[in-house]
């Protein structure tokens, strides 16, 4: 091991792997190829030889070429640049964005079958905005070199590469980046991958209420407003929110449709878990009506003082500081147990885990509703649920990050 790192090695492309990476073979091993798309036959450079069972490459040549490949979306992400230079965070974007979709519905069906036994109809919804999966972007992060640049990662590393442009992010937050850039930087040569400056970044966010806000590292702003159909929200300008525009929306619909009417008790301790500031639970209660009960849980105290504003709405509503685990093993959650609740969770990335869905079990709510970023954990999750009594009802899936691998999926849950 170590001797064939930047090696060239001729790849036929099979299949899609979770991560953004696709699947070949080379002398029995597997190979996971970066910019790449299943039936291509690529050149690709060996960047990681360092396990035994598996290689990392990058694309550097593509000798056969997919139906489904196109110019990418964003030219500093491209195969034309060396793969030491090329953009991180873009890596569907030489892929037609049907495909992109097709892609992300076989790696969360692949893991639905293969960790839960399951194999629903699903297929990736896309959202409004610009066909080509540009312009959604409504957060991004630049980093600054020890030189000055300001810029993205290069793909899989923490080198910094400046960039003339910012195609994911919407217009605004990409001229307020790409000003920040200029302004921080100085005069440097494009294209230039130079190594991070600690952990010193600028936060861009583009809240739909107001002009973008440029927090460099250690900056506070004040609260910033979004806009979800007639609703406001209010909180901190570098607190969580959904990244696409359109995101929101999308979801707030998706949970509302993901709910059961039939199953819905109004007077049950409702739970909006990992609520951020409310926005799930503003969902549920513009659903059900004014006298719902329903309680958001937020590891964040500053998240939680915005949801109680923003859920004053509604008189049952409430939101607490704690750690999910925690307060599910509290005796007395919900006042009494979630016999006959609904309980909306939508965890980071990592998933609700073992200990959460056990204590979910127990606590026997008539029905869940999961919002996951990640399908290996949405399925592991599924599986454990499926081991305390709870079987999936339903299941929509949504492109909320175009020429990325990351796809969101909403699952209903109801007692077998
Ligand atoms: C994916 S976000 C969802 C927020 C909200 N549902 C929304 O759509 O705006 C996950 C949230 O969970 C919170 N969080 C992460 N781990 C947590 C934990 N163990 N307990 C409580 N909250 C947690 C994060 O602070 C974040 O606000």
């Amino acid at each position: 091991m170590g001797d064939h790192l930047g090696q060239l090695v001729e790849l036929e492309i099979s299949n899609v792997a979770h991560g953004g990476v696709m699947v070949a073979r080379h002398g029995g091993r597997v190979v996971f190829v970066a910019d790449a798309i299943p039936g291509e036959v690529v050149r690709a450079v060996v960047t990681d030889d360092s396990k035994a069972k598996f290689w990392r490459a990058d694309t550097v040549e593509v000798l056969e070429a997919s139906p489904y490949r196109q110019p990418h979306v964003w030219s500093a992400a491209s195969i034309d640049r060396a793969p030491e230079e090329r953009a991180g965070g873009a890596e569907f974007g030489h892929i037609a964005p049907a495909h992109q979709r097709e892609l992300k519905r076989r790696v969360l069906a692949d893991a639905l079958q293969r960790m839960a036994g399951l194999e629903p109809a699903v297929i990736v919804e896309a959202l409004p905005g610009p066909a080509d999966g540009t312009g959604w972007r409504t957060r991004v992060r630049l980093h600054a070199a020890e030189d000055g640049t300001l810029g993205p990662y290069v793909a899989r590393s923490h080198r910094v590469v400046e960039v003339a442009d910012l195609p994911l992010a919407t217009p605004e937050v990409a001229s307020a980046a790409l000003l920040a850039g200029r302004k921080d930087a100085g005069r440097k040569q494009p294209g230039r991958a130079a190594r991070a400056h600690g952990s010193r970044s600028v936060d861009v966010i583009g809240p739909s209420t107001g002009e973008p806000i440029v927090l460099r590292h250690g900056e506070r702003s004040g609260p910033i407003t979004e806009r979800v159909g007639d609703r406001e929200f209010r909180l901190d300008a570098a607190g969580f929110w959904q990244v696409h525009r359109y995101a929101a929306e999308v979801l707030t619909t998706a949970v509302q449709e993901a709910i059961d009417p039939e199953l819905f008790d109004p007077a049950a301790a409702n739970l909006d878990l990992y609520g951020g500031v409310g926005l799930l639970a503003a969902a549920v209660g513009d659903r059900f009506g004014r006298d719902i009960r329903i309680e958001s849980v937020e590891g964040d105290s500053g998240a939680t003082g915005h949801a109680r504003e923003n859920l004053a709405d509604w008189a049952g509503a409430s939101a607490v500081t704690a750690r999910v685990d925690r307060y599910l093993s509290t005796p007395g959650t919900g006042a009494g147990g979630l016999a006959g609740a609904t309980v909306v969770l939508d965890p980071p990335r990592s998933g609700a885990g073992k200990d959460v869905v056990a204590a979910l079990g127990a606590l026997t709510p008539a029905q869940l509703v999961y919002v996951a970023c990640d399908p290996v954990a949405l399925a592991r999750d599924l599986a454990l649920f499926a081991g305390h009594g709870y079987r999936l009802s339903g299941i929509r899936a949504f492109d909320l990050f175009p020429n990325t691998h990351h796809v969101e999926a909403v699952a209903s849950l109801v007692r077998t």
